[in-house]
């Protein structure tokens, strides 16, 4: 299948405004009480963001959840910031859950903006996440985040929470997409509580713990040139570029090239979601990451039965968020972005050839997963050929609604001299004929590379996942949660912690997904 990601503009870029109003705009005032700040663990916590002027955020306290209890550790994450996940104690759990402050924590809500389904949405804001503050980690200085822990200036019309249904989600796939390969914000913890949160049902509260460098978002940029605060605008550039990109400090203009980064990266990203059939749900620019992570797992879903016009957002009517849609609406995404840099940029020329690397990053990054998906070498010579035999591959899985991840990872057991091993593979398909056509066209292209049937099958087993969150999964955890049982949110981690591995004693979390399943739909609340 080739993917469009040629766009509709919201609208021309504006020329930079000549003068911006200083100081347009204050920050929202506080709400909430400062807390008592108790060292419930050590974390030798910093705050970078909390350097940048009081305009950027809102200092704050979480509101503190009842008896809080551990739904969830991941280990990994926990040793990546030098917690040790075996020596989780009822202080430890109070911070996880927000109802206890480190003492070096200075928690902010930030302040953001965003286009919400393609409109602009105005000021949205950290309505229910708090940031702790960063840890130095191997892999550099990582934020940590509360989700759910209670109202800020920002929460508008919401309760400052978020549900345990919700939170398993996000904690689950934060680390089943960082075990997939894919840039993504990781999730350290689930807290819950039985305090009661209103949303269709009454549902019980939770608190996740999110980390990455950074939680800046699109939307953070946007919010200071719809306000036309170019002070804060290259404040907060000159924060990113500094702090996360300071290779970009050296060129000509490093606006443009921070925008050509974070394009690439954005286009990379989205590649690597169509590549293992995940679909976001709710791409709005206020939750796309400056550093082109997977932020904000909402309704999110992984393909299943394959259709590219699948919507996984139960409230995406228009189904502007569907599978075949976000290649370009990433590209979008990255146009407000870019609309937001202009000031800084300076050249609408300039702006626009640095948005122009989003269709070249995407077909080429889509391109080499695609090949290695089949266990193809990309030959320049087969070029068009190959697209015309992945074209007819997407034809035969949408007419036969194949399993997505079901189909590659067993493609690799096919064999390039015989149709022996085929029947595995055969039976995802209702038209087999089709299928055989397609597979006869396949084993041509591997006979042409002299493909080595072990050294493939090892290879694609490597990047075709045995293991995602279905949906299906992620709800079996959920109602066992519901009834204070957490071990089902700790195998299924476990099992997504390795996704490519064969772990045979967890073969049912392979399986399709069952009859009652197929109609779960997942909504935007949470
Ligand atoms: N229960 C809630 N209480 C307060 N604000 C909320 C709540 N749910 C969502 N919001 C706010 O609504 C806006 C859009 O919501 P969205 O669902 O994209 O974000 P989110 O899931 O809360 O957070 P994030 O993007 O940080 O993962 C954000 O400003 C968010 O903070
Ligand atoms: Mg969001």
């Amino acid at each position: 299948m080739t993917f469009d990601v040629a766009l509709q503009h919201p609208r021309p870029f504006a020329p930079a405004a000549a003068a911006f109003p200083p100081g347009a705009l204050k920050s929202a005032s506080l709400r909430n009480q400062p807390g008592k700040a108790i060292a419930a663990i050590a974390l030798p916590l910093e705050n970078s963001f909390a350097s940048l002027p009081p305009d950027f955020y809102t200092r704050l306290m979480p509101t503190p959840l009842p008896a809080p209890y551990l739904v969830g550790i991941s280990a990994p994450a926990a040793r990546l910031i030098g917690l040790d996940p075996a020596q989780v104690d009822d202080d430890t759990v109070a911070v996880l859950a927000g109802s206890r402050v480190p003492e070096r924590a200075q928690p902010v809500a930030a302040v953001y903006s965003g286009h919400q389904f393609g409109v602009w949405a105005g000021q949205l804001g950290d309505g229910r996440a708090m940031l702790l503050g960063d840890v130095a980690t191997a892999e550099g200085p990582m934020e940590l985040q509360w989700k759910g822990a209670g109202m800020t200036p920002y929460s508008r019309m919401g309760d400052g929470r978020a549900v345990l249904r919700s939170s398993i989600r996000e904690f689950l796939c934060s680390e089943a997409m960082h075990a997939l390969g894919i840039p993504t914000t990781r999730a350290l913890s689930v807290a819950g509580s039985d305090q009661g949160v209103v949303r269709e049902t009454i549902e019980t509260a939770a608190v996740v713990i999110r980390m990455a460098p950074t939680f800046i978002r699109f939307g953070s940029f946007e919010h200071w040139f719809h306000r036309n605060n170019e002070g804060n605008l290259r404040i907060l550039a000159d924060y990113v570029i500094d702090r996360f990109y300071p290779a970009l400090r050296d060129e000509d203009n490093p606006y443009a090239a921070l925008l050509e980064e974070v394009t690439r990266r954005t286009a990379r990203m989205i590649a690597h979601w169509q590549s293992v059939g995940f679909m976001h749900g709710v791409m709005n620019t206020d939750n796309m990451s400056i550093l082109g992570q997977t932020l904000d797992y909402g309704p999110f879903g992984f393909m299943e039965a394959f259709n590219a016009q699948h919507i996984c957002n139960h409230s995406d009517h228009q189904g502007r968020y569907s599978y075949a849609m976000q290649p370009q609406i990433g590209h979008w995404n990255c146009y407000a972005l870019a609309q937001a840099l202009v000031p800084l940029i300076g050249e609408v020329e300039e702006t626009q050839a640095a948005l122009d690397v989003y269709q070249g990053e995407f077909a080429t990054t889509v391109d080499r997963l695609l090949h290695a998906k089949l266990g193809l070498n990309q030959l320049p010579e087969q070029a068009d050929a190959d697209r015309a035999l992945l074209d007819s591959l997407f034809g035969i899985l949408q007419a036969n609604h194949a399993d997505f991840t079901l189909f590659f990872r067993r493609l690799s057991g096919l064999q390039a001299g015989s149709n022996a091993g085929d029947e595995p593979l055969r039976d995802l398909f209702i038209d087999r004929p089709a299928f055989d056509a397609w597979a006869q066209q396949y084993r041509t292209r591997l006979l042409l590379e002299g493909s080595v049937d072990a050294e493939r099958k090892a290879a694609m087993n490597a990047v075709n996942p045995k293991y995602v969150l279905r949906n299906y999964l992620a709800q079996g955890a959920i109602d066992k949660a519901q009834q204070k049982d957490f071990s089902e949110v700790a195998r299924l981690l476990q099992v997504l912690q390795s996704p490519f591995d064969e772990q045979p004693e967890n073969e049912q979390y392979a399986a399709l997904p069952p009859d009652w399943a197929a109609e779960l739909e997942v909504s935007c609340s949470s």
